[in-house]
């Protein structure tokens, strides 16, 4: 069997004295579409650090396609939370995307033709091949999530980490980008962080709560007594539309 994605074992994460991660084991699969959920706080964006290297456990091990984050995170698309561009830098959308294959182009200095034709086909990858010259101040903010969705695809990945993408869209938009999603997860596997479980659970089989434990659970289990787990007793947001399942 090919290497997974993700293989995180026994993994022990702390910043200084304070632990986050204590214990997790994950193992995602090929073409898999996962959601992340958990508590603010709960040690999300820390997991995907940790994924991408960018931050060492204390205890345990993680691979990416068999090899250390460092390492495979080359095959990593990766959109951090909060990383709305500040619109009135004055760049484009096609500026924006070409920013994306920094780690990847082999010219010097400048973008090459086969740079430029890659963020053109992944802005029409993502719906916008025809905005490419458009500033991004003159987008929508779920325009402006799919111009560094593309950015973070250009790099040709084979695994897609989304930190809370659509935490700032209207409800509409935020069904849009997940049909989008949905469609790249055809061929990539994908994981999403997000707090709205009822929403997300129509599009994902699995979800992994990540609360200093990390637990994975089928979609179809997700309930009343592990959301209040998860977040407490004041949070409601089960919606078991299993019957409303996309795709
Ligand atoms: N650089 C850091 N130094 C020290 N503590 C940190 C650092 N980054 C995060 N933390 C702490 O680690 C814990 C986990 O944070 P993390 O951002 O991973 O959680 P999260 O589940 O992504 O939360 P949210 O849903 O609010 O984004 C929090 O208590 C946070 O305050």
């Amino acid at each position: 069997m090919a290497n997974p994605p993700i293989q995180i074992k026994n993994l022990d994460f702390a910043y200084g004295p304070v632990t986050v991660l204590e214990d997790a084991c994950l193992t995602i699969a090929d073409k898999e579409f996962i959601c992340m959920v958990g508590p603010n706080g709960g040690g999300k964006t820390t997991l995907l650090k940790v994924m991408l290297g960018l931050l060492e456990p204390q205890k345990g091990t993680v691979s990416v396609f068999g090899q250390a984050p460092t390492l495979g995170r080359k095959w990593i698309g990766y959109l951090p939370q909060y990383a709305s561009l500040d619109p009135s830098f004055p760049v484009t959308a096609l500026d924006t995307v070409l920013m994306g294959r920094l780690g990847k182009t082999r010219s010097l200095g400048f973008y090459s033709k086969a740079d430029h034709e890659a963020a053109r086909a992944m802005l029409a990858r993502v719906g916008l091949e025809k905005i490419e010259k458009r500033p991004l101040a003159a987008l929508s903010g779920g325009q402006r999530q799919r111009v560094l969705i593309a950015r973070a695809l250009v790099s040709e990945p084979k695994l897609l980490l989304l930190d809370e993408p659509t935490s700032s869209l209207d409800d509409y938009v935020e069904k849009e980008l997940y049909e989008l999603l949905q469609e790249l997860n055809k061929d990539l596997t994908v994981i999403v962080v997000s707090h709205d479980i009822a929403f997300v659970s129509s599009y994902v089989e699995r979800v992994v709560c990540v609360n200093k434990q990390v637990h994975v659970h089928p979609t179809s289990e997700i309930g009343e007594n592990i959301i209040h787990d998860m977040y407490g007793e004041h949070v409601h947001m089960v919606r078991h539309d299993q019957e409303q399942r996309h795709g």
